[in-house]
């Protein structure tokens, strides 16, 4: 039977599995997760390489289908939507920042914030990625390329593309891994200060213990399972 959430959690996932592969070869990868998050909050996922940090993050941010269990994110039951219905609530709900910022190489920084937001139907799309990139400090690059920005820079624009729709719920994962310390620490301050503005829960999947402990959470996978769960 589903569990009624309460209306400040964003997150709420019970008995959460995940297998993939082939019958013959078939991976027990997330194995009975429990897990709520409340709004608003910063939660830090750590764990061994291996242990399921990437696969819970696709299950929560709706890129993966969980084999079992429930999954309510943002007031939706994950686990009853088709994948058509499931690409359609990630929109606007969730954003996501990846290692590789993964920008579209032929769309500039104002493009690849505003496209998403105009896919999401939202009014006013490049006004309010002109907004976002001003905020994280490119208001001078907002008709550069990817290949023409700093990777810090690029990683920015990543920021902005996720954190324009004003989504409830941001999840990074090792944002910071491909930037020298410096930048890295001030991706990490800018990303916080974004979080906060929003208003959005964030989760960042992190090897980096001075990273978790700026969150508000940390929860350690091991082997598919929460093996720690502290709060500041
Ligand atoms: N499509 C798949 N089929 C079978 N096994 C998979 C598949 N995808 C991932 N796995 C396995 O699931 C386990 C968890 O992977 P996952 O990427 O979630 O770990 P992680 O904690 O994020 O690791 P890392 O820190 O190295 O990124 C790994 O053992 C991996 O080999």
């Amino acid at each position: 039977m589903t569990k009624t959430i309460q209306h400040d959690m964003v997150i709420a996932a019970q008995g959460v599995t995940l297998t993939l592969g082939t019958s013959d070869a078939s991976t027990d990868i997330l194995r009975g997760i429990d897990l709520e998050v409340a709004r608003g909050t910063s939660l830090a996922l750590l764990g061994p390489s291996g242990s399921g940090k990437s696969s819970l993050m696709a299950v929560l941010s709706g890129l993966e289908r969980a084999s079992g269990g429930q999954v309510q994110v943002a007031g939706l039951d994950f686990t009853t939507l088709d994948e058509d219905a499931l690409a359609r609530a990630r929109r606007g709900r969730i954003g996501i920042v990846l290692q590789a910022f993964h920008l579209l190489p032929t769309m500039t920084a104002r493009e690849n914030v505003a496209v998403p937001m105009e896919l999401a139907g939202m009014a006013d799309a490049f006004a309010r990625a002109d907004a976002e990139l001003i905020a994280v400090g490119l208001g001078h690059r907002l008709h550069h390329y990817p290949t023409q920005l700093s990777g810090g820079e690029q990683q920015r624009v990543a920021i902005a593309r996720a954190l324009g729709p004003r989504p409830a719920l941001v999840f990074a994962d090792e944002p910071t891994g491909n930037l020298d310390t410096t930048t890295g620490a001030a991706i990490m301050d800018l990303l916080f200060e974004r979080q906060a503005a929003a208003g959005a829960t964030l989760i960042i999947i992190t090897h980096d213990a001075g990273l978790a402990a700026r969150c508000d959470r940390i929860i350690e996978l091991a082997d598919g399972q929460i093996a720690a769960d502290r709060r500041r």
